[in-house]
């Protein structure tokens, strides 16, 4: 083990062996260094996070400084907004970075070790089981979309009132509402039951398992988002976590465990029944579906691997296409004009919303034939990524391609063990490289002049061999409920008081609008019967 001055020494030796020039470090602060964690945990607390690491940089380095050091107490943090570098961290030199350990420390005692938490071969062996789950059609389930958007939109019913052919919504919070939707299609997907939090009077009931609890479908959300909070403020806590008492995070767990757990043992009990049995009970409406616990327990009956990879990419995928959605509606109620040619392009694609008819949705017309709903789905994610900051720790002595001498341009050192933050929102908002009107949101930037062709400053899903599973699926679920919604309603207005009021970033790992989605909807002709109008199944009994 090297002393301090030793090391120090061994690493300016191998900084110059290399052609390396040290990047700026940004001024210490605050009592034993302390300042910049403080403040950055205040900027989370105001629902700022993303944009304070703009500010620090801006600030405190200048426009033109995009990799600094940022010391923290007696630890070095490396930030980095330049696209080269994150290129080299998630692709070109991705073997020298894996996951740090305080994130996968973090995140264990709530969803297990499974592909989002495990790092080096146990990762491989995370993504190569699950990998190939995401490779069938089948998971782009549109008519289990179709069930659930139709319970959104008897949720939203509910915030109608007045005469019966009243148009108007009062003034609501969309956002819970889609929260609700990702979990219920979520927990449809992995454990072939949905825990129905938008309507709960469609619960099936649940056959019973002797000696197990059934599980709690009514709190499993409340938990998730609890459990989450935690591991949110313990990860930016880093290695001072330990100061948090985790009492109540311990149960919160222990519930998402047990919901889990449950369906694991059902389904390790019926085996190839599982969905025959689920059908039967009305769980499901057909058993030719996609669940990803039935065909995972096809590769392997470990149960905690079980609840382990399930909860992992529930996680995932849970709340991260809940905030997407959100970001998109909170938008679209603040730019009519976009709103109002993204209907356009709905309507002459898809034509109006037929109630009780089926959508006539295909998968590869949203793909392929959506130019403008695909351009509104990136700008959504420019403007507000859904992971807003990502990190990664160097596992031996590495080089960044750019960033060091005095000219910012020279190759910078990297020790092992060195945490780099990967500012995505900060990447994105780069006026350099996207424009004066970076700050603005403008989604012809995607389509005008053959479309921004984006790099490393555009990583909303991340890069190289940890890129999103989820990706697809999460655009295609997101256009499949846009365009529902665009269908049966014919306005979106901007409810949230003041109607300017600054953007609020509110990180809890996914970043979710933290005013909410304060809306009043219009629904449309279409959406009109001459008895009422018309909504969801649950309406029309
Ligand atoms: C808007 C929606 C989504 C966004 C913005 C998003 C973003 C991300 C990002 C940034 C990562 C990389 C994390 C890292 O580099 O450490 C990631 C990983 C992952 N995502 Fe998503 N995601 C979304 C939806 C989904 C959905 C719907 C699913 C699955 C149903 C999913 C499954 C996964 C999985 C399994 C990983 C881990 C991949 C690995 O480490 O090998 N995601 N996602």
């Amino acid at each position: 083990v090297l002393s301090r001055r030793e090391e120090k020494r061994r690493r300016n030796l191998e900084a110059a062996r290399r052609g390396c020039s040290p990047a700026p470090i940004m001024p210490r602060k605050g009592i034993l260094g302390f300042g910049r964690l403080f403040e950055g945990l205040r900027a989370t607390h105001n629902d700022r996070g993303p944009q304070y690491v703009i500010e620090a940089m801006d600030g405190e380095m200048g426009k033109d400084v995009h990799t600094v050091v940022v010391p923290i107490h007696d630890y070095e943090l490396l930030v980095s907004r330049d696209p080269l570098n994150i290129q080299a961290v998630l692709v070109t030199q991705a073997a020298d970075w894996d996951l740090s350990e305080h994130r996968t420390a973090s995140w264990e005692p709530m969803v297990g070790h499974g592909i989002f938490t495990s790092r080096g071969e146990s990762w491989k062996h995370s993504r190569a089981l699950i990998r190939p789950q995401f490779a069938t059609d089948q998971i782009n389930d549109f008519d289990m979309y179709e069930r659930h958007a139709q319970q959104l939109f008897v949720a939203i019913d509910r915030y109608r009132y007045g005469p019966e052919n009243q148009r108007w919504t009062r003034a609501f919070d969309l956002q819970p509402l889609f929260y609700n939707l990702a979990l219920d299609v979520m927990t449809e997907m992995l454990y072939g039951y949905s825990v129905h939090s938008q309507n709960p009077s469609e619960r099936v009931e649940l056959p019973v398992i002797a000696g197990h609890e059934p599980p709690d479908r009514e709190n499993i959300g409340m938990h998730m988002d609890a459990g989450k909070a935690w591991i949110e403020t313990r990860g930016a806590m880093w290695k001072y976590r330990w100061l948090l008492p985790s009492l109540q995070f311990q149960k919160h767990c222990a519930a998402i465990h047990q919901y889990a757990g449950w369906f694991v043992q059902l389904r390790l009990q019926q085996g190839e029944k599982y969905l025959d049995n689920l059908q039967q009970q009305g769980g499901l409406p057909n058993r030719d579906r996609y669940v990803l616990l039935h065909e995972l327990a096809k590769v392997t009956q470990d149960p905690l691997e079980l609840r382990s990879q399930t909860l992992n990419v529930l996680t995932a995928g849970r709340d991260t296409t809940a905030a997407l959605l959100g970001w998109i509606v909170y938008f679209l109620a603040r730019h009519p004009s976009v709103t109002k040619k993204l209907r356009g392009e709905v309507l002459y694609l898809l034509g109006p919303y037929v109630p009780g008819q089926p959508s006539r949705i295909e998968f590869r017309r949203v793909r392929d034939s959506m130019p403008y709903m695909n351009a509104v789905i990136n700008e959504t994610l420019r403007m507000a990524p859904v992971v807003p900051l990502n990190d990664r720790i160097s596992l031996r002595d590495t080089v960044l391609p750019r960033g060091g001498g005095p000219k910012r341009d020279q190759p910078v050192f990297v020790p092992a063990g060195t945490q780099i933050l990967i500012p995505v929102y900060a990447l994105a908002q780069r006026p350099d490289l996207w424009g004066p009107d970076a700050d603005v949101f403008r989604p012809e930037r995607w389509t005008e002049d053959g479309g921004h062709k984006a790099g490393f400053e555009y990583i909303p899903f991340g890069g190289g061999g940890r890129q999103c599973l989820g990706q697809q699926l999460a655009r295609l679920r997101s256009a499949y409920i846009i365009i529902r919604l665009l269908q049966r309603y014919d306005d979106i207005a901007n409810a949230e008081m003041p109607p300017d009021a600054a953007v609020r970033f509110h990180h809890t790992i996914e970043n979710r609008s933290g005013s909410g989605v304060q809306v009043r909807l219009h629904v449309s002709d279409c959406g009109v019967t001459k008895r009422g109008v018309a909504s969801g199944p649950a309406n029309r009994e």
